[in-house]
């Protein structure tokens, strides 16, 4: 008998919970009624992560043949951090997916050669592939994303086999929208006002406990950019195998070997997975009152620990968590817990997801002019957004210890509110917004660099790195983003007065300051004694701004956080794990 095999191509979409693509592969489900068995695929893109060092691998001729490096800088797109997170992810996916008696075929290599390759060999066995499903969204073309689902669907050409793109990853499903994507609002206020309604959301499904059966996968020849990664491969082999090439050459800036063997704090408290992140969900909002969650209003601008701000980042940008389950969790505690409107944690949950839907409508509406030197603004302004290109700078080399893009990226320009948050991204993968804000603006507002080196180490380092989210921050920190208008300078002194007020964060981070006041720690050339021995005497920059700040003490003042308000109430519960780098 003929097999009918819908292949589901999962990318940022690790999980098994409100997946658009699973819950519909449960048996007996109406919208693949001709469907019989489901196979999950799964492809290490060479042109995202480096593959080169999986034995037996041959890189196809496309995108990322020649390395998975970033365009302007060539740091290695996916560092450490995020290849060691990504994998367990998909070997967790492969492990839930087979208590429900699935599995996930596991592959390296091009995903349009690979999908190819694979529909050639169920068709040598008589079988029927109906269609090829994946997460996207239809967008403005030339992105990397876009430019990745038209490959796949003309490699499926030949076969004629259809292939489907199907919304997991919004808040609010762009479909649902109130206006067409070429009107999104160029504010974010005006965004949010638009859709902001207690029904903007649509409810989460559960994961299904059962799927349609999996079909071995038939034999299929390694070849230019098709590798089937062995079911006796284990993750730690695997993950091995990928970091080697990152091992032999770090790349131009090689911070982590720096680190190495020193004993630091980490505010990331998981390695990744769904099973992970749904242990977090339950942790970030279990315990009503007590929940961290109904406190976020208050804590989410703090930078120490891991309950200040929900951590849900690295999940919503691999896909662990929908963001809609978040959504629902958060409406959810707020009801339980009585509070009204903008009182509960969980509003500002929600609020800071429409930021997240917000870049990713941006990226929808602008596609390649997030990631041009000339940004958004481009589009809108083009005599203005030429001359910023031209005012720029680039980096003098790499291997100069005293260039100010170097000093930043090593944690090494003095001023420690900058320093401490470098060192975090560099040894966790992660910082928190605040931090984010402060070295994006001290980078390119105080110091002039090329927006897109500071936003490609974040993509090297980060984590959660998400193409929307963080080039589109980038822009609105740079002022080259849709909505260029205001002056996002910020203070970091001021800064560090307001949101570190005990010199606790700057301190876990630079031991090296432990013993200065905390009137003194955030400014140390100024003392009459200098800067302690082994952190830089003077900063690699002062501003006149700062000055007025030196005399203050810390002060609990609000601030702006990504657009939105902010509290700043301290959260002493710090969660300081170790790591080891
Ligand atoms: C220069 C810069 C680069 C950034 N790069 C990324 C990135 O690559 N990936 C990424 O997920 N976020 C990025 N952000 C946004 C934000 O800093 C992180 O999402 C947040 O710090 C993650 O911590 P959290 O999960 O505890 O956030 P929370 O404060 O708990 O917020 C909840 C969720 O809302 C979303 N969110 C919050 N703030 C923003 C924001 N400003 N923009 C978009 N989404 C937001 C995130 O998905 C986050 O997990 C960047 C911000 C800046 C200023």
């Amino acid at each position: 008998m003929t097999r009918s095999i819908l292949i589901a191509l999962l990318r940022s979409d690790l999980r098994l919970h409100d997946h658009a693509i699973f819950s519909a592969c449960r048996p007996g489900s109406s919208a693949l009624p001709n469907v019989t068995h489901v196979v999950p695929v799964y492809v290490f893109d060479q042109k995202y992560v480096e593959v080169g060092g999986i034995t037996g691998l041959t890189k196809g001729k496309g995108p990322g043949h020649n390395g998975a490096k970033t365009r302007v800088a060539g740091f290695w797109r996916c560092g450490p951090h995020r290849t060691r997170f990504v994998t367990r992810s998909v070997y967790d996916l492969k492990a839930r997916l087979k208590k429900l008696g699935s599995d996930l075929s596991i592959w390296a290599g091009q995903p349009d050669v690979v999908l190819a390759k694979l529909v050639e060999a169920f068709q040598r066995e008589g079988d029927k592939v109906e269609a090829v499903w994946m997460s996207g969204e239809t967008g403005k073309p030339h992105t990397e994303e876009v430019n990745t689902e038209k490959r796949i669907k003309k490699a499926l050409a030949p076969s004629q086999t259809p292939l489907k793109l199907v919304e997991n990853s919004s808040l609010i499903d762009p479909k649902d929208l109130p206006f067409d994507i070429k009107d999104l609002p160029d504010v974010f206020t005006h965004f949010r006002k638009r859709v902001e309604a207690p029904d903007m959301f649509k409810p989460p499904e559960p994961a299904p406990d059962k799927l349609l059966p999996f079909v071995e996968v038939p034999k299929v020849d390694n070849g230019p950019g098709v590798f089937k990664v062995g079911d006796d491969v284990s993750e730690e082999n695997l993950t091995e195998q990928l970091l080697a090439p990152l091992d032999k050459e770090p790349g131009p800036l090689p911070v982590l070997g720096q680190l190495k063997g020193q004993d630091l704090p980490n505010a990331l408290p998981f390695k990744g997975g769904e099973t992970e992140a749904l242990a977090r969900l339950e942790h970030y909002f279990g315990g009503g009152k007590q929940a961290p969650a109904a406190t976020y209003k208050d804590t989410r601008n703090e930078m120490l620990g891991a309950d200040y701000s929900t951590k849900f980042s690295s999940a919503l940008a691999h896909g662990l968590l929908s963001a809609r389950t978040i959504a629902h969790r958060a409406t959810q505690l707020d009801k339980s817990n009585g509070a009204k409107g903008r009182d509960g944690g969980g509003y500002w949950i929600i609020f800071e997801l429409l930021w997240r839907d917000y870049f990713r409508l941006v990226s929808l509406k602008y596609g390649s002019s997030l990631y041009t030197i000339y940004g958004i603004e481009g589009e809108l302004d083009e005599k203005t957004s030429d001359q910023k290109a031209r005012d720029w700078i680039q980096p003098r080399s790499f291997d100069d210890k005293g260039d100010a893009f170097v000093r930043w990226a090593t944690f090494e320009t003095g001023v420690p509110l900058i320093d401490a948050n470098m060192k975090e991204l560099a040894a966790t993968g992660f910082m928190s917004n605040r931090g984010r804000q402060n070295v994006a603006s001290l980078l390119t507002k105080d110091l002039y660099y090329d927006w897109r080196l500071g936003a490609e180490w974040f993509e090297h380092l980060l984590v959660d790195y998400d193409p929307a989210s963080n080039y589109g921050n980038w822009q609105y920190v740079a002022g080259v983003g849709n909505d260029p208008r205001a002056s996002r300078q910020f203070n970091p002194i001021k800064q560090a007065k307001d949101y570190d007020q005990q010199a606790k964060y700057v301190k876990a981070w630079l031991p090296v300051l432990e013993g200065l006041p905390h009137t003194e720690a955030h400014h140390p050339w100024t003392r009459a004694e200098g800067s302690p021995e082994g952190y830089p005497s003077k900063p690699v920059v002062e501003n006149n701004m700062w000055k007025s700040h030196y005399a203050r003490d810390g002060s609990s003042r609000g601030g702006i956080r990504g657009g939105g308000g902010g509290g700043g109430k301290t959260h002493d519960k710090y969660y300081l794990k170790h790591v080891s780098v």
